[in-house]
């Protein structure tokens, strides 16, 4: 098996998060890399011709981030308008516009060259994905249902960009890429993306880090031909949420609070498995994929919303 280790861990770690019974010809780790719930840890590329290749893409399927760019000056954004926000995104709850749990969020970004406000929507396909459990016996009905479960996901991101354009007005679409899908290849074959987006050379994508960090709008090279034309879909979490409740405690959530706007209601203690010390520092995961991307544009979070 070839393994490119774009990530900061030692390789020989690598290796001990991939399942014993994946046959893969090739496995990409990218900066964001850690292990999860799923069969595959987050931050990774496969590509594999094992017949049963379907059970490995299983797990919150089509999960996504979509961004928008705004007319609004940094100035036009304000506690009573973010807080309008977060009302109609609980109002979807249980149906599409809803941001769900986990660390599936919405930010405002300020662009660090003068610019209007853009928004970032990460959210996944709730409960819908569990859906695809049952049928990995079953190609034809898994690959319906999991293309379903991406259409419903994406769906999802765009009641939350329906929800923000009723407050907000128009705003354009970036992007919106899921990153927990898989391409079927003509020889039978498939290139599984577990929290990592499917780009070509030319091709925008995203890189958000935590709800205190920068995030990078980055482009594509011809370099990603080495990546299975895959890229990070983030930073990634440095430590699993139960590692995180002792530096949960000594976080100063106030600083926090004082730098950007947060909804009225949302308590400190909603945020304490994804907060800004779970996670990578975007310059260090930047550095680990200089050359294959170029930075197009970066921004600092001046809101956040999640945990609704
Ligand atoms: N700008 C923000 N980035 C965040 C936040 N929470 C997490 N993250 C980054 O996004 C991805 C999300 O990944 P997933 O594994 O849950 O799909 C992760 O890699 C983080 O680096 C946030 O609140 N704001």
């Amino acid at each position: 098996m070839k393994l490119t280790n774009l990530s900061a861990e030692p390789t020989g770690k690598l290796h001990s998060w991939l399942p014993t019974d994946l046959e893969a010809e090739e496995v990409v780790f990218l900066p964001d890399a850690c292990p999860g719930k799923s069969p595959l840890p987050t931050g990774t590329a496969v590509l594999t011709h094992q017949p049963d290749w379907r059970r490995f893409a299983v797990s919150d399927c089509g999960c996504g981030m979509r961004l928008l760019r705004s007319g609004l000056a940094p100035g036009e954004l304000d506690q009573r308008r973010w807080d309008a926000v977060a009302d109609r995104l609980r109002r979807n709850r249980g149906r599409l516009g809803d941001l769900g749990g986990g660390n599936h969020f919405l930010d405002a970004l300020e662009p660090y060259d003068d610019g209007p406000l853009s928004f970032l929507v990460h959210t996944g396909s709730r409960n819908e994905s569990g859906h695809v459990d049952d049928l990995v016996g079953s190609p034809d009905r898994f690959d319906a249902e999991f293309d379903r479960n991406v259409d419903w996901a994406c769906d999802n991101r765009a009641a939350v960009h329906d929800a923000l354009e009723a407050e907000f007005g128009p705003l354009e679409l970036v992007l919106d890429l899921p990153h927990n899908t898989y391409e079927r290849l003509a020889d039978g074959g498939a290139v599984i993306r577990k929290g990592s987006v499917r780009v070509e050379p030319g091709d925008l994508t995203v890189l958000p880090s935590h709800m205190a960090g920068d995030v990078a709008l980055v482009r594509a090279t011809a370099a990603v031909a080495g990546t299975l034309d895959s890229m990070s879909h983030g930073t990634g979490r440095s430590m699993s949420r139960a590692d995180c409740k002792p530096l949960a405690e000594q976080y100063d959530f106030a600083a926090l609070r004082a730098r950007g706007l947060l909804p009225t209601g949302l308590a400190d203690a909603s945020l304490r498995t994804d907060g800004p010390f779970a996670y990578r520092d975007l310059d260090d995961c930047l550095r680990l994929i200089d050359g294959y991307v170029e930075t197009v544009a970066r921004y600092a979070v001046v809101g956040y919303m999640g945990h609704l």
